[in-house]
């Protein structure tokens, strides 16, 4: 039987697919390729297709046997979706809807999905815990606690049960370096920077320097992507194991302001890397930092990139190889 991988091709999705082919997973991938790259597909099976294309995904879950999901395909910028909520809700919302729909069809009823730090908003304390209040402060962490609510309403309602891991900053490359981060434009933090001593642009922009933490730039937790790959796979075994729904964050429990993170990039890459402050980035909570006790514990998830140095190493490694990206 085969896992069903949804935004495949993207950045977290491409690498979750290397890492389940080395499993020795089957793998049926389906991305629209809004944002994703053919190229970063290492195996499996693919089918360009949306998943809002109900009648498409159908044909898909009959041509495989189709055992579990892991569904990544979202719009997942914070900013832009300030900019565009309407299109955050369709893709997110509806399309994790027509989704659900097409796996109770087929009778498929296991689900892993990424949620995301943003469900949290401006955190009452941290590290911050699964128990803790979700009150996101933009339309993005809005969708993602909307598809959270709808797949427990559908564990009730249809026995499907679903795995959300609530990611925070995803970042790094697949060791091997076929693969790594490709977003045009790049937002975020850690690949723009790169940016700088790559020759791409002149200056990193750091969003707010008033914010109330010790330099008055955002706090955020940053985590390797093989990391988050590792996490996806240990979920689908717990949910092959135990039949359970539950809600996981993933992060290193430890935080990074926006110029602790450029100092790091400035010593792994001998590069001076000048920044100038900007205004704030509307929808930017100040500091996101993770407990992930709970997928430790029940996942036995255990980081093995935690260090920041080693995370931005590893992102610097593939834009050094690769500075257009999949382009060449
Ligand atoms: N990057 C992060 O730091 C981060 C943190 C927390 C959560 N997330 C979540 O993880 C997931 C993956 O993020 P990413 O950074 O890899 O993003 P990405 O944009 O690189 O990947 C998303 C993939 O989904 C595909 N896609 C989008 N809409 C689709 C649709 N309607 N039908 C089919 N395919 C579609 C895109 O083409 C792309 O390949 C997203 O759900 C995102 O919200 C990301
Ligand atoms: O040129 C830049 C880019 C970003 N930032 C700041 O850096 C921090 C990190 O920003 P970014 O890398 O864009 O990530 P987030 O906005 O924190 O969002 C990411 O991390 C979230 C989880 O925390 C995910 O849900 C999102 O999908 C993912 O894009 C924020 O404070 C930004 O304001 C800058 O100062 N300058």
């Amino acid at each position: 039987m085969a896992i069903l991988v949804t935004g495949g091709a993207g950045y977290i999705g491409s690498h979750t697919v290397a890492e389940l082919l080395e499993k020795g997973e089957e793998v049926v991938v389906v991305d629209n390729l809004q944002t994703g790259h053919r190229q970063a597909v290492l195996g499996g099976t693919f089918y360009q297709a949306d998943i809002r294309d109900d009648e498409a995904l159908s044909k898909i879950f009959k041509k495989h046997e189709i055992e579990a999901v892991i569904h990544f395909a979202a719009n997942s910028l914070v900013g832009e979706s300030v900019e565009k909520p309407l299109a955050y809700y369709d893709n997110n919302v509806y399309g994790s809807q027509k989704l659900m729909e097409t796996m109770i069809q087929h009778g498929v009823k296991k689900i892993v999905f990424s949620s995301t730090a943003a469900v949290y908003g401006e955190p009452e304390r941290v590290p911050i815990d699964e128990h803790d209040r979700t009150n996101p402060t933009n339309p993005y962490g809005d969708t993602k606690l909307a598809m959270e609510k709808m797949f427990r309403w559908g564990d009730a309602a249809y026995g499907l049960k679903s795995i959300s891991l609530r990611y925070f900053n995803a970042a790094g490359a697949h060791p091997d370096g076929l693969i790594g981060e490709d977003h045009h434009p790049e937002t975020h933090l850690i690949p723009v920077i790169l940016q700088v001593p790559l020759g791409k642009r002149e200056f990193i922009s750091v969003f707010g320097e008033d914010y109330p933490t010790e330099d008055g730039t955002c706090i955020r937790d940053y985590i390797h992507v093989m990391d988050l790959a590792n996490a996806h796979y240990l979920a689908l075994q717990r949910l092959r194991a135990k039949e359970e729904s539950g809600v996981y964050n993933l992060g290193n429990g430890q935080g990074f302001s926006v110029r602790q993170v450029i100092d790091v990039a400035r010593r792994v890459t001998g590069h001076p890397i000048p920044d100038r402050v900007s205004p704030r980035r509307p929808g930017d909570p100040a500091v996101l930092v993770a407990s992930s006790e709970r997928a430790q514990e029940e996942l036995g998830w255990k980081p093995q990139y935690a260090d920041l140095e080693k995370i931005v190493d590893s992102a610097w490694q593939w834009f050094r190889r690769h500075p257009n990206g999949y382009r060449g």
